[in-house]
């Protein structure tokens, strides 16, 4: 077992320090493309400040015979653009496969200055990040590289999930966690077919109610969240760690509200971001991952009124007090962040006082 005080040393002679906490940059849509389709990589120039992270995926969805040709792609991408205040990641393939290593390789030493995360698919336990951290940190010292490569793990094995505290605290460089519905679907022999949202025969059904007459009442039925579960631990395991959440895909591309629904219970629960596998989702995600321009003049006010921070107020009939100014103070934060690379809603905010007569 490694000592806490060797946790902030390089794995590696030559590697750049680890960093000693995960730098809260935006990323409200992990917008997947595949290097190796010629028609979305040209996109990829024209997304370049209107999404917050471009992954270059190489994992599920690049055909077998086209493994090779997406990390050329990729590399061809990241040499020939600058991302300004998009950030770079890829998703490599999973560490069982004969391509990781390589993809791993070449990245690091081709790209690795611009590239910011890398996704590792079916992490299972530390183990699985013991491994990917010590090797980037080799790779890392052989290319000269001055700042650490982040690793983001997908929970898509039950293993993985029952491990996912462990996971987010085997490595520094543990910068988030995604959802893999699709996958955690079929390793848990669940019984849907779907890339991510919810499934019409997961219920629950209203109590019986009779009628005078002896008749049954129509009952109304509620759909449930599949991931609410998975999502909740994932929310504390990255929060007890310093780290992001994630919801991940939402396979249905053309039932956009499900999608934003999906997304919104995700934001709600803690996430702060999701994939888009498509380019309408971008929008859809910036959207719902973007506090609302009155949540924040709200959240501004109970800061406002509440002074020093500490004690109660009475503030629209509600109290408002230490707790309740911390859940604010995450609202204005995550405002001002995206205000610093989203100039709409750097201006949508800054209508808003910050006053308490907002
Ligand atoms: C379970 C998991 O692992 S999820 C993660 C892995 N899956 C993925 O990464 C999927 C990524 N997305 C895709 O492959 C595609 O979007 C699909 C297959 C879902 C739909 O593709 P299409 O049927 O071509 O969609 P559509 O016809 O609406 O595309 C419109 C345009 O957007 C382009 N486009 C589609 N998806 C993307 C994308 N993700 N990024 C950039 N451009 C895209 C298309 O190439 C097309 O370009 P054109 O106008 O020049 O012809
Ligand atoms: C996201 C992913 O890889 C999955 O759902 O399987
Ligand atoms: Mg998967």
């Amino acid at each position: 077992m490694r000592s806490a005080k060797d946790f902030f040393r390089p794995l590696a002679v030559g590697a750049p320090e680890p960093l000693r906490e995960i730098p809260a940059r935006p990323s409200r849509a992990i917008h997947f493309f595949d290097p190796s389709n010629e028609k979305m990589a040209a996109k990829v120039p024209q997304l370049v400040g209107k999404v917050d992270v471009l992954l270059g995926n190489l994992e599920d969805a690049v055909k077998a015979d086209r493994k090779e040709a997406a990390r050329a792609g990729l590399v061809e991408i990241a040499k020939a653009n600058e991302f300004g205040p998009t950030q770079l990641w890829t998703r490599v393939n999973s560490l069982d496969s004969p391509w990781v290593l390589d993809d791993l390789t070449t990245l690091v030493s081709e790209i690795g200055d611009k590239l910011d995360v890398i996704m590792v698919p079916k992490v299972e336990g530390a183990d699985d990040i013991h491994y990917v951290d010590r090797l980037l940190a080799q790779l890392e010292a052989k290319a000269g590289l001055d700042r650490p490569l982040l690793v983001h793990a997908i929970l898509e094995t039950a293993r993985g999930v029952a491990n996912v505290e462990e996971i987010c605290g085997a490595s520094p460089r543990m910068q988030g966690l995604s959802l893999g519905p699709a996958d955690l679907a079929a390793d848990r022999r669940m019984k849907t077919t779907r890339v991510g949202g919810g499934h019409p025969g997961y219920l629950v059904r209203e109590d019986p109610v009779r009628d005078s007459d002896g008749s049954d009442q129509q009952r109304s039925t509620y759909q449930q969240d599949l991931w609410h579960y998975t999502i909740a631990r994932m929310v504390d395991a990255c929060a007890m760690h310093g780290m992001y959440p994630y919801y991940g895909p939402f396979g249905d591309i053309a039932d956009t509200l499900a999608c934003e629904d999906q997304f919104r219970n995700a934001f709600l629960l803690g996430c702060v971001g999701a994939w888009s596998l498509h380019p309408s989702q971008i929008e859809i995600a910036r959207k719902v991952f973007s506090p609302s321009v009155e949540d924040v003049a709200h959240a501004r006010r109970v800061v406002a009124a509440m002074g020093d921070g500490t004690g109660a107020v009475m503030l629209d009939g509600k109290m408002e007090d230490d707790a309740s100014l911390k859940q604010c103070l995450v609202m204005v934060r995550l405002a001002e962040e995206l205000a610093a690379i989203d100039p709409e809603l750097k201006a949508a905010y800054a209508e808003v006082p910050d006053g308490i007569d907002a």
